[in-house]
């Protein structure tokens, strides 16, 4: 088999451009109204087999670290769509060794690890012919972030993830992303959020049906916000720094933490921009050991 013909797919970073906390369920998840789009920055999944039973390597720069192991989303996902595909076709889903190249940092606020169970149930989806309909249930169970990960493209975000409405067309704008190298545990930022008073009452933000510039989109994003950011602020003071770095960039629109973070990203007027925005931080922090991806969206439409 050579290279071009091994199964793989991209697992994209997803970024929150904002995201407002609106109500709590009774088992403590907390409910979202979130613009989730996705970067051009991605980790990589790889089928080799058939096998005897599914395994899990990881290489990449963000692979130290993260144990290959039954609790690892990659590995979860394929046993949890295997289990599933399984019933329906007869049995006929056979076992691959999995390789995950792991590109985007862990535990960072930009979905990695649910971008990678995303992306091992489409590619096992795939080879295995099964409907791309059933995904949706396996991936809600995987973690809040799946279901907006298997289609990777805009989409606003309700519920506590699984509510999936069309997002306004993206421009073609730059996209800057920064992480710390310090990882933030996502149920900590949200005890501190419900810790900090909780939910602010607000008119639920108004977003078009297209964006025609990056100017456009920024101004719009300005009238919200991410309510994580101070919460996780408070955890990881370096938040405070790395967003001070991305706002004070040549071109810079807006600059916001992703998710429950560390990482932060930057807004620009096209790709061009962002990529020497970045080789200007790159070269102010070069000591700090930063992680930096400059460029596009993936995609700039919903597929709703
Ligand atoms: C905050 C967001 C925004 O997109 O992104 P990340 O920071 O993870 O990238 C997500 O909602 C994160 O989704 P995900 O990372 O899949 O979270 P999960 O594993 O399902 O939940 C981890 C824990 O966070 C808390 N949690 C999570 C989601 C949510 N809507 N309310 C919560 O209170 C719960 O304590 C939960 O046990
Ligand atoms: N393939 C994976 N990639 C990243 N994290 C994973 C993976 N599998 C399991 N995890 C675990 O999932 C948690 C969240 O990771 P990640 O998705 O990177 O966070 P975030 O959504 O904040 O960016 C971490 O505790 C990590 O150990």
């Amino acid at each position: 088999m050579t290279f071009s013909d091994t199964p793989q797919a991209t697992a994209h970073a997803k970024i929150n451009l904002f995201l407002h906390i609106t109500g709590r369920r009774d088992d403590g998840y907390h409910l979202l109204d979130s613009l989730a789009v996705f970067a051009g920055a991605a980790d990589r999944i790889t089928l080799e087999g058939p096998a005897d039973t599914m395994s899990l390597t990881i290489d990449g720069p963000f692979g130290r670290g993260l144990e290959a192991d039954s609790q690892n989303l990659v590995l979860r996902a394929a046993r949890a769509l295997q289990a599933k595909a399984g019933t329906a076709f007869n049995g006929l889903t056979e076992s691959f060794r999995l390789k995950l190249e792991k590109n985007l940092p862990v535990s960072s606020g930009i979905g990695g690890g649910s971008a990678d169970a995303a992306a091992t149930l489409r590619l096992l989806a795939r080879e295995w012919d099964a409907d791309q309909t059933i995904l949706f249930p396996i991936a809600e169970k995987l973690g809040a972030d799946v279901p907006v990960c298997i289609a990777q493209r805009p989409a606003r975000m309700q519920g506590i993830g699984e509510i999936l409405a069309p997002a306004p067309i993206l421009p073609d704008a730059g996209l800057l992303l920064v992480n710390p190298g310090v990882g933030v545990s996502t149920p900590e930022v949200f005890q501190a959020f419900a810790a900090s008073g909780g939910i602010t009452e607000r008119p639920e933000a108004f977003l078009p049906t297209r964006w025609n510039s990056a100017q456009d989109m920024a101004a719009d994003l300005n009238t919200t916000t991410n309510d994580l950011q101070a919460p996780a602020l408070s955890q990881c003071p370096v938040i405070g720094t790395v967003l001070a770095s991305i706002g004070s960039l040549p071109d810079c629109l807006l600059a916001r933490m992703s998710g429950s973070g560390a990482t932060c990203f930057g807004i620009f007027p096209d790709p061009d921009t962002a990529i020497t925005a970045a080789r200007i931080l790159n070269e102010q922090n070069a000591r700090l050991g930063w992680w930096t991806w400059a460029g596009g969206f993936h995609h700039t439409g919903s597929s709703t």
